[in-house]
């Protein structure tokens, strides 16, 4: 689905993400770890058009996306979350997922300020796309509840609403159980695998290593920018380079 070639950014005479080449096949659930720095939301940034590589080819379903804008990557199915979600604390969670979906809808200024035929189909797609995915990522129960009264494991959730209402078929997580309790994890890693059951393909970048070990398919290593290790968890959890790099110095942390 993700056919990544010789991926290269550099910012100056840092070399952020360095020749990497990895698949992402459909329908699994795909890592990227690595320590502080080694370019893990770079390698985000650079799938979802927020930077442009300098080198390399991002294949996506076989059509070459790198250097494409945001919205064409979206358009075309990628989906992502970011570490932390800006929303307007002084409104509800539903009206915060209908404002998100909006801006990714097709009324112009024009159709809203005139209240078009088109605005109002516009208004009920949204208002009935989030209230979809309130109830798929398990908070209709909250739909009125302000922003600022939710826990951070909701905030999570409602991240996870906002990129799957443009119903990608790639979604990217930075950090989807960062800042949350175990309890509240698995939770999330049950919406995660809901996702996969629904045909959305996953990759995510996660710190907890537990986490990461039984939840992905697929982990990709990264240090210093480059691939070290590309493979199932318990071939990344024994390669001496990952212990070496990664685990090694958890390990030396613990
Ligand atoms: N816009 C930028 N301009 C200059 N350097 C950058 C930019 N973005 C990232 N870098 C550098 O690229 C390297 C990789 O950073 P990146 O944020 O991708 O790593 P990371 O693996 O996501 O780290 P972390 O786990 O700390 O979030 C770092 O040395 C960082 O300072």
């Amino acid at each position: 689905m993700l056919d990544i070639r010789n991926l290269t950014k550099q910012y100056g005479g840092l070399t952020a993400v360095d020749h990497v080449s990895t698949v992402f096949e459909r329908g699994a659930i795909n890592a990227i770890i690595g320590p502080n720095g080694a370019g893990k939301t770079t390698f985000f940034n650079l799938v979802a058009g927020a930077a442009a590589p300098t080198s390399g080819e991002i294949r996506f379903e076989g059509k070459n996306i790198a250097g494409m804008a945001p919205d064409a990557i979206a358009r075309a199915g990628i989906a992502r979350t970011f570490q932390t979600t800006m929303l307007f604390e002084e409104s509800t969670v539903l009206d915060n997922l209908i404002v998100g979906h909006r801006l990714r809808t097709g009324s112009r200024l024009w159709d809203v300020l005139l209240h078009t035929p088109r605005h109002k189909r516009d208004e009920a797609a949204c208002r009935d796309k989030a209230a979809e995915m309130l109830d798929f990522v398990g908070l209709s129960a909250i739909g009125n509840h302000m922003i600022a009264d939710t826990s951070q494991e909701q905030r999570k959730r409602i991240a996870f609403a906002l990129a799957l209402a443009t119903e990608p078929k790639l979604v990217l997580l930075d950090e989807p159980a960062g800042g949350v309790n175990p309890g509240e994890t698995d939770g999330l890693v049950a919406l995660i695998h809901k996702m996969v059951e629904h045909d959305i393909t996953v990759c995510l970048i996660e710190h907890k290593m537990d986490m990461i070990m039984s939840i992905a398919d697929r982990i990709v290593v990264l240090d210093h920018g480059a691939k070290i290790a590309d493979g199932s968890p318990g071939e990344v959890r024994n390669d001496p380079a990952v212990i070496e790099a990664y685990l090694g110095a958890e390990h030396a942390q613990a």
